[in-house]
C-alpha cells in the first residue's frame, strides 16, 4: 500500500509536515544550524529525534544527540542510555552522554529528586551545546505535557507567569548549578508543543520508532500522573470536551499579560522613574521575581511577598540563603558578614569568678560578699552591681531596636536608642554596643552607658558583682549597609 492510500502512513506524513510548518512559521530552528536533540529514550523525544532526522536534509541541519543518565533507576537507566546511543549510531549522529549524582545534589541542596535531576540535566545539556557549538537544544515536550503542567501549577499554586506554561522557544535559564555564570545564548525549542501525546504514540508505532516506557509514568502516587490518567479524562469527557482548545488559549492570554507586566518591570529596573511603592502590585512582584531569578533563586510567592512588604527585613529562603530588599526595590543576597547580625546571644552562668569572650568582647567578673554600697574607686571599663539583683544567669547580646534601659539616675526605663542619642553614640556605633540582661529579663549593663539603676549597690547589698570588659576588636557585629539597615 502506498503512503497516500494507507491512512496511518498519511497520518505520519501529516505530522512530519505539521512539525516542519511549526519550525518554519515560528522560526524555531534556523536552516543550516547545529541542533542538539535532548533524548531521554521515552516515546516523545525518540519521535522528536526521528522527525528532526527526517527533516534535517531539508533544513540542512547538523544534528547531535544528548542523553543524561540520572542513575536513579539502576539497570533501566542504563538501558535507556543504550537505546538512545543505538539510535544515534543508526542515524550516524554524534552522541553525548552525561551522568551525575542526583541523590547527592538533592541531599546537599535539600531539593526533591525531581528538581535535582532537572538541574543536573539542564546543566549537562547547556554545557554540551556550548562545547559542541550548538545554539539550539530541541526538547520533546508536547501538548499533553503543557496541559498537565497547567493543572499541576493550578493545584500547587501559581501566578500569571506559571500559567503561561512552556514556550515554543525560550532562552535557556541560568542553571541553578552555576547561577553566576553568564548563560550563553542557547535556545530551548519545543517543536512538538501542540502535538498530542496520542499522535506521537501513533507515529512511533507506525514508523517503528523504538522507545522505552518509564514505569514511573503509571504510578498514581505522582500528582502529574493522576492529572494525566484521572483528572484530564474526567474533565474532557464530562465537563469540557473542548479542553484542548480552551486551556491553551487561556494560557496564551494569561501569558501575554504576564509578559507585559514583565516588560514593565524590566523597563523600571533599567530606569526606575517611579518609587517602588507606587508601582502596581503586579509590577512590584515582577520586579522582585526578575531580581531573584538573576540571583539564581526560585521566586516563590512567599519569598516575593516578604520582600515586597518588608523592606530591610532579612528573608530566609532555604537553609543558607537570605535576601534583603532596600526601599528602592533592589534585592540582594545577605552576605555572610550580614548574617553575623542575626540576633546572636550567649547565656553566662555567673560563678563566683570567671571570664568569657563573646563576639570579641572579653568579660570578667567576680562576686564578693560585701556589706552596703561600698564602691571601689572608679576605673574605666569596670562596673559594680548588686549581684543578687542581677541573678546567676545573664544573657549577652547586641542592641536591638526596641530595647529599653534605665541607667543610673533615670526615674524610669527609656528607649535605648534615645539614650544612645543623648550620650552622643553615633548611629553606626549603636549596633556594636554589647549589653547584658539580668535573670529577671531587664538590661543591667550596656557597654559605655551608666549601669542599670535597679542593679546599683545599695545599703542592703550583700553580694557585689565586679564586672569588667575589654575589647579584642574595636567593633561588634558588622554593620548592614545603610540602605539595607532596618528602619
Ligand atoms: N534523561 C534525559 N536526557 C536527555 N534529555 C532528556 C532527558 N529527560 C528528558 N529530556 C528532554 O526533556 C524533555 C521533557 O522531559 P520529560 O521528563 O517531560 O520527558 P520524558 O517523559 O522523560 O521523556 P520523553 O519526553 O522522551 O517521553 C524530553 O522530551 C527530552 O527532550
Amino acid at each position: 500500500m502506498t503512503a497516500a492510500a494507507d491512512p496511518n502512513a498519511r497520518a505520519a506524513q501529516q505530522l512530519l509536515h505539521h512539525v516542519a510548518a511549526n519550525l518554519r512559521s515560528l522560526g524555531l530552528i534556523e536552516p543550516r544550524q547545529k541542533v542538539l536533540v535532548a533524548v531521554s529514550g521515552g516515546c516523545d523525544s525518540m519521535v522528536l529525534l526521528d522527525l528532526l532526522h527526517r527533516l534535517a536534509p531539508r533544513f540542512e541541519w547538523a544534528l547531535a544527540v544528548a542523553h543524561f543518565n540520572h542513575q536513579l533507576r539502576g539497570e533501566a537507566a542504563d538501558a535507556d542510555e543504550a537505546l538512545v546511543r543505538q539510535q544515534a549510531t543508526r542515524f550516524q549522529l554524534p552522541f553525548f552522554a552525561g551522568r551525575g549524582d542526583v541523590r547527592a545534589l538533592a541531599r546537599q541542596r535539600r531539593w526533591s529528586l525531581e528538581m535535582a535531576a532537572r538541574a543536573l540535566r539542564l546543566d549537562f545539556l547547556l554545557r554540551t551545546a556550548r562545547d559542541w557549538g550548538s545554539p539550539v537544544i530541541a526538547l520533546g515536550h508536547h501538548a499533553d505535557d503543557q496541559l498537565e503542567l497547567f493543572f499541576l501549577r493550578i493545584l500547587r499554586g501559581t501566578g500569571g507567569e506559571g500559567l503561561e506554561g512552556m514556550r515554543w522557544k525560550s532562552p535557556a535559564p541560568q542553571t541553578p548549578m552555576s547561577p553566576a555564570e553568564p548563560s550563553p545564548t542557547t535556545l530551548l525549542v519545543r517543536p512538538l508543543l501542540d502535538v498530542p501525546r496520542a499522535t506521537l504514540r501513533a507515529y512511533a508505532a507506525l514508523r517503528q520508532v523504538p522507545f522505552r516506557e518509564d514505569t514511573s509514568n503509571r504510578s498514581t502516587d505522582i500528582l502529574r500522573n493522576r492529572i494525566r490518567h484521572e483528572l484530564l479524562p474526567l474533565l474532557e469527557s464530562a465537563y469540557q470536551p473542548g479542553l484542548r482548545h480552551t486551556i491553551p488559549r487561556l494560557m496564551e492570554i494569561v501569558g501575554a499579560e504576564a509578559a507585559a507586566v514583565r516588560l514593565w518591570a524590566e523597563r523600571w529596573l533599567a530606569t526606575p522613574d517611579t518609587p517602588f511603592d507606587q508601582l502596581p502590585e503586579a509590577v512590584q512582584r515582577a520586579v522582585l521575581r526578575l531580581q531573584l531569578r538573576q540571583l539564581g533563586h526560585e521566586p516563590t510567592f512567599e519569598l516575593v511577598e516578604q520582600l515586597r512588604l518588608h523592606p530591610g527585613r532579612r528573608v530566609t529562603a532555604g537553609p543558607h540563603t537570605w535576601f534583603l530588599r532596600n526601599p528602592q526595590g533592589r534585592v540582594q543576597v545577605a552576605p555572610p558578614t550580614q548574617l553575623a547580625f542575626q540576633p546572636r546571644q550567649a547565656a553566662l552562668k555567673l560563678t563566683r569568678a570567671g571570664h568569657a569572650t563573646f563576639e570579641g568582647v572579653h568579660l570578667s567578673w567576680r562576686i564578693t560578699p560585701t556589706r552596703g554600697d561600698r564602691r571601689p574607686p572608679h576605673k574605666p571599663r569596670v562596673e559594680y552591681f548588686d549581684a543578687d539583683a542581677v541573678g546567676r544567669i545573664v544573657l549577652l547580646r547586641f542592641w536591638q531596636p526596641g530595647d529599653r534601659f534605665q541607667p543610673l539616675g533615670l526615674p524610669r526605663p527609656a528607649k535605648l536608642q534615645d539614650l544612645f542619642t543623648e550620650a552622643g553614640v553615633p548611629p553606626d556605633e549603636r549596633r556594636r554596643r554589647l549589653l547584658a540582661i539580668a535573670s529577671n529579663g531587664t538590661i543591667f549593663w550596656v557597654e559605655g552607658l551608666r549601669p542599670g539603676e535597679a542593679f546599683k549597690l545599695t545599703p542592703n547589698t550583700r553580694h557585689r558583682l565586679r564586672w569588667a570588659w575589654t575589647r579584642e576588636t574595636p567593633a561588634g557585629p558588622p554593620e548592614l549597609p545603610p540602605e539595607l539597615a532596618e528602619p
